[in-house]
């Protein structure tokens, strides 16, 4: 696995030694094209997808709501595969299996109820293909345009809270966990696998909190403890003015990288399951993190894939490059 591992990071390497130059080029001509419209539309592309009110939605508010995009068969289908992995019938080279604090620290807990998210499912063809879902892409392509990458994956299932509320999801921009850019070319796709409301933690965004820039980010003062990772926006206004997101087991959110957003504790006794993937055009570019404020997650990200793969030598480009997927068109640069 290490080796299989390694050697996809070569021929990743490779790769973007042979891409780099070109990208920033790509995108002077992306940019071009976007004048012909130049006060109007600055975060969707021109396609024939998005009606215009969905589109002034999208620029003004950093996310639209699609109901039913994904039958409840297909969603069947991916919790049958979250069941499998948690009986761990299948494992999986790279996944990551996060358990809540609380739980991770507390009794013995198996299977389902102890995993509280999976990440990196790119190499499960029974989850992964909801990346690849025709309906999904049609949409993902008005914010990255044609050469579509799918870069990271989720399966959120989140737990029951235990009474110490780190069910919590502190808000956050997802910009802050990534090495690549530019952020108008990058959207998140996340779809309840059932019905999501306020009791069971849904979706709690800040709209029109994309138009800003990105934001210092580090682990909230919480009594009862933070899962590690989750990162909050530093000197968050908990009097700003917030939206839940309820939605129907099948409604698709999509929204931009820096749309502040967070979810609220589980009060429910049910698991609040929902899958989610993070896109990018392909002909984004990756940054160096350094001497920004990305350096904190970078240093953490970097620190766990030393422990996971024993190599010391992988920058934090590198562990996105490797979890990368081309789901349409051409991998030009990422
Ligand atoms: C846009 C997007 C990227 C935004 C986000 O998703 S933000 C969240 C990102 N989250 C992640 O990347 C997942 C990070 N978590 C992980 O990789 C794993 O859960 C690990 C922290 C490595 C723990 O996994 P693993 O080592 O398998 O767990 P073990 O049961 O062996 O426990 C080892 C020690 O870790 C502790 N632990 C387990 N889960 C968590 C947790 N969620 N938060 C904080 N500490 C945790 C556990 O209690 C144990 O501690 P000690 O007994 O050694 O003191
Ligand atoms: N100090 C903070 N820093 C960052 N995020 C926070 C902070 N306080 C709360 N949040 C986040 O704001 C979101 C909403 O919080 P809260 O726990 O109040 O949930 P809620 O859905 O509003 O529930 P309720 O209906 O009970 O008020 C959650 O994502 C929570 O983690
Ligand atoms: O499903 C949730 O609670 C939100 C998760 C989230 O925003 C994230 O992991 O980046
Ligand atoms: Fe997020
Ligand atoms: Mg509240």
């Amino acid at each position: 696995m290490m080796s299989r591992a390694a050697d996809r990071l070569k021929v990743v390497l490779n790769h973007l030694d042979g891409s780099h130059g070109n990208v920033r080029a790509s995108f002077t001509s992306a940019q071009s094209v976007s004048h012909h419209h130049p006060q109007s539309f600055r975060y969707t592309l021109d396609t024939d997808i998005l009606t215009p009110e969905q589109r002034l939605s999208y620029e003004e508010n950093g996310f639209i709501l699609i109901r039913n995009l994904v039958s409840a068969e297909d969603i069947e289908k991916f919790r049958k595969a979250f069941e499998q992995i948690c009986k761990r019938e299948v494992k999986v080279p790279g996944l990551v299996v996060m358990k809540d604090v609380s739980i991770a620290k507390s009794e013995f807990v198996e299977g389902e109820k102890a995993v509280t998210k999976l990440q990196d499912f790119q190499e499960v063809p029974g989850l992964f293909r909801y990346c690849t879902l025709p309906q999904i892409l049609k949409y993902v392509e008005c914010f990255t345009g044609p050469n579509i990458m799918a870069m990271h994956t989720m399966l959120i299932n989140k737990p029951p809270d235990t009474g110490k509320r780190t069910s919590r999801h502190p808000m956050h921009q997802d910009l802050h966990y990534f090495a690549f850019r530019p952020a108008d070319h990058i959207v998140c796709a996340w779809t309840a696998m059932e019905k999501v409301h306020r009791q069971n933690g849904c979706l709690v965004v800040l709209p029109g909190s994309h138009k800003g820039s990105l934001q210092e980010h580090d682990y909230p003062e919480w009594e009862g403890g933070i899962n590690k990772m989750y990162h909050g926006v530093r000197n968050y206004d908990p009097n700003h003015s917030r939206v839940h997101l309820e939605m129907e087991k099948g409604d698709t959110v999509f929204f931009h990288p820096l749309l502040i957003h967070g979810s609220g504790m589980n009060q429910t006794e049910g698991f609040r399951k929902a899958i989610s993937c993070h896109y990018a055009s392909a002909d984004c570019y990756y940054i160096d993190v350094k001497g920004t404020t990305q350096e904190n997650i970078s240093d953490e990200v970097k620190d766990l894939a030393f422990r996971k793969y024993g190599v010391d030598s992988l920058s934090f480009q590198d562990t996105w490059a490797l979890r990368g997927r081309l789901v349409r068109g051409e991998r030009t640069s990422l």
